[in-house]
Formats: structure tokens, C-alpha cells, sequence
């Protein structure tokens, strides 16, 4: 195992006739050795792309790929030392499930009981025991895929590559199976890069996050950071099920205090004060001007429905709607004209129109400046 170090990297698709496609944009990242990180993001957001790269199957347009200290950039993708779980990707039809795994440890001359062993254990991780005798043709799309995950985890390399390598499994397996293999890599201290776009797997499996946005890596942070401190307001709006609230607003710096103030849809009232307190517990009280634009961010987790006192910001809606999911409520707050969701773990017998009372906790709150959409304040990060 060893560290992958992302440098300028960029992917630009030339097509004759066609405009360049510039698919992944000068992505910097580095990953530690041992280390489980995931890229994530909407379809055609570059993950793939990016992935490829570091596999060999794309070149590398612009930047350095580097694995431990060795250039990768120009090597064929067998001279990577490289183990791959690609989505479709190709067994073998003529060995059995139990060959295909086995291939690459056999070729390296390892003892055939220690192989045994190997493709023993992991075929019992997977739950594929039963078709080792099988040939690949005869097996479902979700057996084809545990075969190939369990080749690339068995043998030894570098870096392992897993492009949605749990897509075609039911949920409830998948969930187990992401148990396993997390325990499985971090045991082993295997560097690996998954490709989603599940949040809750990412999530789930990674110490980080590399969350991607047309070509651009918006942010590579731990699950709980991306949460807690999004440093964009696509990473805001993106992270979170259901996503952040967020409010256009205006700062209002006065005697030493920072407070945003949302305005009612449609006239110059005030829908919603909120107040981060003394300005000097913001870290970066210098970037922060009276009148800013902003977007406020509000988690929805985090709000306290009909508890107001003891709180910093106790706040008087209207209730908009309220669906139980059958595990949480999520309920709308009407804020003169803005809708507030809400998630709370128990039902809600509130009628729609019913007067709410809320409690918006610091640590509930962000700010985020609304032209560059780069992060300014995060609740939980006051002094
Ligand atoms: N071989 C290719 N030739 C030309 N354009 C490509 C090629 N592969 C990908 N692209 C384009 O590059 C962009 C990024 O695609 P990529 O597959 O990397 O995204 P992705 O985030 O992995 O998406 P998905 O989750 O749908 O696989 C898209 O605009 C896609 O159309």
C-alpha cells in the first residue's frame, strides 16, 4: 500500500468537430497511506474520469499522478500495481469464480494452500461461497460484481480503485456487505478510492470525502467536516439528507455584534433576526462586512420545534406542511414567505397554520457569501 498524490490533475476529452471537453480540472489531492477515501458527486461530475487516470485506462491531459514517490502518468496500467473493481468489468468466462479470484495470487507464485485460503475467507465476506464452482455466465449482474470486488480485494497492491463496486446489490446486503469491506480494508491498511454517488455509502465507508462539482473538486474533508464546515455552498446544499437550508440574507455588523437578517418574500420586513453573537468570536471577523449578501445556512437536523426558551434564537413561524416518513417528521416552517425544513425524530401533531415556536442553535447555522458562495461562518466553529 502506499499514499496517491492527485497534482493539477485534468482530463480534457478531444473530439473531432467538438468544442474540448475539460471533464476533471485541476484536481489536487493527496491520500494518505492506508488511508479509505470516496469521490462523490452527481452524474458526469468527473469521478470516473479521474479514477481512470489514476488506473491507466485514461491519459492524464494535464498534472502528475504520483503513487508513493513514483510518476504513474506514462505506465501501462499492469505497471501500476493497481487492484481494480471497475462497474462491468470483464471476468473471466472460462475459469470458475473460484480461478477468477485466484488468478493474480497464483501468477505471483503464491502457495496454493495460502490462495485457498484467501479466496476462502473472501468469498465468506462477500457471501459468495456457494458459487465458487461457478462459471461467470452463469451468475447474476449482483454476483458478477462481488466476483470482481473480491478479485481486486484479494490481491496484494498499492491502491485499489472500486467504481461503484456495490451498485447491483440489493440495500440490505449492500449495507453489511460496506461493514465487511470497511473493517476488511482498514485491517489490512489498504489505500483505496471508491467512486459513488451514494452519499450515505460514502459516508459509511470513508475517513474523507472528495466531493465533485463539474470537473471541480469542491471540497476533500472527513464526513463529519463536510457536515459541520462545507466550504461552498455546493457542498452545503449537497451533503445532508435532507440538504441545508439556505436563506438569502444581509449581515448586520453593529456594536460589535453579528447578527443575519432574512427578508420577508415581497416587502422590506424582516422575516427571521438570527444572531452569531460578539463579533469577535468569528474567526474570520475581517472578511465580514454591514450590508453583505449572504446565504444563511440552517441544518435541518438541528432545529428544535416548539422549544424556544434557554435558546439563542428563538423564532415564531407558521407550519407550512408536515409529512411523516415513517422514521422522522420533516415539517415546513413558513418565515414570511421563506419555507424552513425541519426533520425531528418523533411525529409532529401540529395542524398546517398552527403558530410553531423554533430554536435555531449556533452550531445549526453557517454563512455562506452569496457572490463568491465560498463558507464565512460556521456555528460550530465560534469562539
Ligand atoms: N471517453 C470519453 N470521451 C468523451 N467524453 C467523455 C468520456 N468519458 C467521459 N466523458 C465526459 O466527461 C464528463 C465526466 O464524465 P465521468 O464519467 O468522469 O463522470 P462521473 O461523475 O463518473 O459520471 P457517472 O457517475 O455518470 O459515471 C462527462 O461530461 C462525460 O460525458
Amino acid at each position: 500500500m502506499a499514499a496517491l498524490t492527485l497534482d493539477k490533475v485534468s482530463k480534457i476529452y478531444r473530439e473531432k468537430g467538438k468544442a474540448d471537453n475539460r471533464a476533471v480540472k485541476a484536481v489536487d489531492m493527496a491520500v494518505h497511506d492506508g488511508e479509505i477515501i470516496s469521490l462523490l458527486g452527481s452524474s458526469g461530475c468527473g469521478k470516473t474520469s479521474t479514477l481512470r487516470m489514476v488506473a491507466g485506462f485514461e491519459s492524464v491531459s494535464e498534472g502528475q499522478v504520483r503513487i508513493g514517490e513514483r510518476v504513474i502518468n506514462d505506465l501501462k496500467p499492469a505497471e501500476r500495481n493497481v487492484a481494480m473493481a471497475f462497474e462491468g468489468y470483464a471476468l473471466y468466462p472460462p475459469l470458475t469464480v473460484a480461478n477468477n479470484i485466484a488468478f493474480s495470487l497464483l501468477r505471483s507464485k503464491m502457495p496454493r494452500p495460502e490462495v485457498r485460503k484467501r479466496v476462502q475467507h473472501i468469498a465468506e465476506l462477500l457471501e459468495i461461497t456457494d458459487i465458487l464452482e461457478a462459471y461467470p455466465p452463469t451468475l447474476s449482474g449482483g454476483q458478477q460484481q462481488r466476483v470482481s470486488l473480491a478479485r481486486a480485494l484479494v490481491r496484494p497492491a498499492d491502491l485499489w480503485l472500486l467504481d461503484e463496486p456495490m451498485s447491483q446489490l440489493e440495500p440490505q446486503l449492500r449495507a453489511v456487505l460496506r461493514g465487511r469491506i470497511k473493517e476488511y480494508l482498514i485491517e489490512h491498511r489498504m489505500t483505496s478510492v471508491f467512486v459513488t454517488h451514494d452519499q450515505t455509502e460514502a459516508v459509511a465507508l470513508s475517513d474523507r470525502i472528495a466531493v465533485m462539482s463539474n470537473g471541480v473538486l469542491q471540497q476533500f474533508a472527513s464526513p463529519e467536516d463536510l457536515k459541520e464546515r462545507p466550504a461552498n455552498l455546493f457542498v452545503a446544499g449537497f451533503i445532508g439528507e435532507p440538504a441545508m437550508n439556505l436563506l438569502p440574507a444581509r449581515l448586520a455588523l453593529q456594536d460589535g455584534r453579528l447578527d443575519a437578517l432574512v427578508h420577508a418574500q415581497g416587502d422590506a420586513g424582516i422575516a427571521l433576526r438570527v444572531s452569531f453573537g460578539a463579533l469577535d468570536r468569528v474567526v474570520n471577523a475581517a472578511a465580514l462586512h454591514d450590508g453583505q449578501k449572504v446565504h444563511l445556512g440552517v441544518r435541518p437536523h438541528k432545529v428544535s420545534l416548539g422549544r424556544t426558551a434557554d435558546c439563542a434564537n428563538p423564532v415564531q413561524g407558521t407550519l407550512a406542511f408536515n409529512q411523516w416518513q415513517g422514521d422522522q417528521s420533516h415539517v415546513g416552517i413558513d418565515l414570511g414567505g421563506h419555507t424552513l425544513l425541519v426533520v425531528t425524530d418523533g411525529a409532529v401533531d401540529l395542524a398546517d397554520g398552527s403558530g410553531v415556536g423554533l430554536c435555531l442553535p449556533t452550531e445549526a447555522l453557517h454563512l455562506f457569501d452569496s457572490d463568491s458562495e465560498k463558507a464565512l461562518v460556521h456555528g460550530a466553529d465560534l469562539r
